[in-house]
């Protein structure tokens, strides 16, 4: 198969789909890659690294579109991306459709077959896709909340671990998953006051059992997060409804309630955003306030540490890719249900229940057609 990998555009992207080792371990089962020149610099992989290994350089991200049977991104397509997409043609990247009809609508139009990363299953519960980037981030927001709560970024001008005699930051993590468990441990580990809210019992006893002592742990009713907030220095917002929209769980009403300055830094953005007052955010210009509340959401929090998360999100996504390579994507899926579980758009349908039920459109499911009943 012709493996294709473009250079990211999403603004400040420095990711890339496809690592030297994973490209490499492609040619080596009898595909052939492209690259984009200069598709991996960001993260710290020059062309020749791919070269070496047998790769080719393309200078365009035409070229890779054209010829490609399969592109292997990171971020979801943009439009001048999804432009490009063709029918028959596979896409392996995020997605994250259900906040999102345009790009929906634009990828069932292209007739090409889109694989969300973040909806690939593991059969245990968990998104082995999406978790690398998830421990990324989580270890990111707490950094960034950090900075949000500087004086000269708009914060309150508290810091994280307090000082002899004065109170260290009080941080609310709603959502205790992955995102969640990865920044309580980091805002903790600052020397914050830390506490996890969920709706899962089972995963907050989890939480309770394996980091006792080093954060608290809280049921997520309504009132709760209500009450927590209100005293929080920083909201991380770290919650997932598989493939849907994220809940709104943090109203426009509330941060009346809310200490002028604190950071709402909301993780959950991708997915639509997890505070009513979010909106996506880049690199750039991370940061904006709504009633005396700075909220930071940017939606590629792991593009910023590039070459960290390209190798992690490389590890995790290259026996995938090799399945859907080695054996065309529907062999692939018939063969392991958690990747069918990625299968978003397929030649004009959509394939999956959560985005339909968020965008208000028709599902075709992917069982029906891998049986060929599309
Ligand atoms: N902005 C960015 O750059 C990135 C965003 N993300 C996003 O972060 C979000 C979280 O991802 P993960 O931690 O991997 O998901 P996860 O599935 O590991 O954890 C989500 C947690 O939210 C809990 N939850 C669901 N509804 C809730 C509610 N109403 N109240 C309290 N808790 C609730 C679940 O029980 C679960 O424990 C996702 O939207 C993901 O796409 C992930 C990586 C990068
Ligand atoms: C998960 C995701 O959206 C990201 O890593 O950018
Ligand atoms: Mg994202």
């Amino acid at each position: 198969m012709k493996i294709g990998c473009p250079k990211e555009i999403k603004a400040q992207e420095f990711r890339v789909g496809l690592t030297p080792e994973a490209a490499g371990e492609a040619i080596a089962h009898g595909h052939e890659v492209l690259i984009e020149t200069g598709a991996g610099a960001g993260a710290g992989f020059e062309d020749d690294a791919y070269t070496s290994l047998g790769a080719r350089i393309v200078q365009t991200a035409e070229e890779i579109f054209a010829e490609a049977e399969m592109v292997v991104k990171v971020k979801e397509p943009q439009p001048a991306e999804r432009r490009m997409l063709r029918e028959g043609q596979v896409l392996f990247t995020y997605l994250h459709l259900a906040p999102d009809p345009e790009q929906t609508r634009e990828l069932m139009e292209s007739g090409a077959t889109c694989i969300a990363y973040e909806t690939v299953t593991d059969g245990k519960g968990g998104l082995p896709l999406l978790a690398p980037m998830s421990e990324v981030a989580g270890k990111l927001a707490p950094q960034m909340g950090a900075w949000t709560l500087q004086k000269a970024n708009g914060g309150r001008g508290v810091l994280m671990g307090g000082v002899p005699g004065v109170m260290p930051a009080n941080v609310v993590v709603i959502g205790g998953g992955i995102v969640g468990t990865n920044a309580a441990r980091v805002a903790a580990g600052m020397g914050a006051d830390v506490t996890v809210l969920d709706r899962s019992l089972p995963r907050l006893r989890h939480l309770d059992e394996a980091f006792r002592g080093v954060f608290k742990t809280a049921y997520a009713s309504r009132a709760a997060t209500a009450e927590l907030v209100a005293e929080a220095d920083m909201v991380i917002g770290a919650v997932l409804i598989p493939g849907a929209a994220a809940p709104k769980l943090v109203t426009r009403d509330q941060l009346s309630e809310m200490k002028p300055g604190a950071a709402l830094v909301d993780v959950a953005i991708d997915q639509g955003g997890c505070f009513e007052t979010s909106k996506a955010t880049t690199h750039q210009d991370p940061v904006y306030e709504v009633d005396g509340i700075m909220h930071y959401c940017v939606a590629n929090m792991p593009g910023a540490v590039a070459r960290s998360s390209t190798m992690a999100l490389g590890n995790a996504t290259m026996p995938h890719m090799l399945a859907l390579a080695d054996k065309g994507w529907q062999q692939a899926m018939i063969d392991d249900p958690n990747l069918m579980e990625g299968l978003n758009v397929h030649a004009g349908k959509l394939t999956y229940y959560a985005v339909g039920r968020a965008l208000g459109l028709d599902v075709t499911s992917p069982q029906l057609i891998l049986k060929g009943g599309d």
